[in-house]
């Protein structure tokens, strides 16, 4: 599987040691946002595309990408604003796109005992919940794609939290994010259920970014062959 790697910043490079390492040739590189390289004819050399950019460059790389007739997998976060947009012309121009806020494995459980978590808490109020999420003070986003995803996956399960806020909110119809920046953290999150009696928490800790990495390598590989929009559960099975 040949591929383009648009962004080779910390991601773009982590992927390239893995892709490499699986024997997929990186046919394309893209490094920053001055370039003319990223034309539909470069693009057509790759079998996928792997997209990790920034919120701000995003958006347009996946349409670029899509116009090429070329699937891609993306990993920038920060860009969710534009997704009923770029769905549309990803619809629209039969394209191939498999966004994730985070595509290691571990989260992707973490993802699904979150929900469950939630689940169960939804009939005890007496404990608030809390989302914290800590990452290496280059992070141009805050809240992080995972703790939009953790927030939103809480807040279809618990009917009393409204919507999220990233800010230590006393308002019990908020669900506070907390965004800190630490260096070197790769990425850690995590939920907080406290009560007068006692606290329930759960985190996930990334130690490196191989686990985002060899995640968006799976994904490469399973857009092979496909049309439409999918993401990390039809990846996992989950
Ligand atoms: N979904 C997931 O699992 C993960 C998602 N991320 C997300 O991925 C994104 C990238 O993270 P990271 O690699 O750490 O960031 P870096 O800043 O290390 O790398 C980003 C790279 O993209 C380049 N770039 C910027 N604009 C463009 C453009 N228009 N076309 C091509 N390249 C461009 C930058 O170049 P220059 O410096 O010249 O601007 C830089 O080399 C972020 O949004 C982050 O939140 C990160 C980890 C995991
Ligand atoms: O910018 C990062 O580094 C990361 N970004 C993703 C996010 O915003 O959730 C995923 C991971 O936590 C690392």
């Amino acid at each position: 599987m040949n591929i383009a790697l648009i962004g080779y910043g910390k991601m773009g490079k982590a992927i390239e040691e893995l892709a490499i390492q699986k024997g997929h040739p990186i046919v394309l590189k893209i490094a920053s946002q001055i370039t003319a390289e990223l034309t539909a004819e470069n693009l057509q050399k790759a079998d996928v595309a792997i997209e990790f950019t920034n919120p701000h460059s995003a958006v347009s790389n996946l349409k670029t990408c899509i116009d090429a007739g070329v699937p891609v997998v993306c990993g920038s976060t920060g860009w969710l604003q534009q997704w009923d947009e770029v769905k549309k012309y990803c619809d629209e121009k039969n394209g191939t796109l498999l966004y994730a806020s985070n595509f290691s494995i571990g989260v992707n459980l973490f993802f699904e005992l979150n929900t469950y978590l939630a689940k169960l808490m939804a009939a005890y109020p007496a404990y608030e919940v809390m989302i914290e999420e800590i990452h290496h003070t280059q992070k141009k986003d805050a809240p992080s794609g995972t703790a939009i995803t953790l927030a939103e996956q809480i807040l279809q399960q618990i009917q009393r939290k409204k919507g999220w806020v990233n800010e230590v909110s006393n308002n019990e119809q908020e669900l506070s994010i907390i965004s800190k920046r630490i260096d070197p953290a790769p990425g850690t999150h995590t939920i907080r259920y406290t009560s007068a009696i006692d606290d329930i928490e759960i985190t996930h800790t990334a130690h490196n970014r191989q686990g985002f990495a060899g995640g968006a390598v799976l994904a490469a590989e399973f857009l092979q062959g496909k049309k439409g929009i999918y993401t990390m559960k039809d990846v996992l099975h989950l």
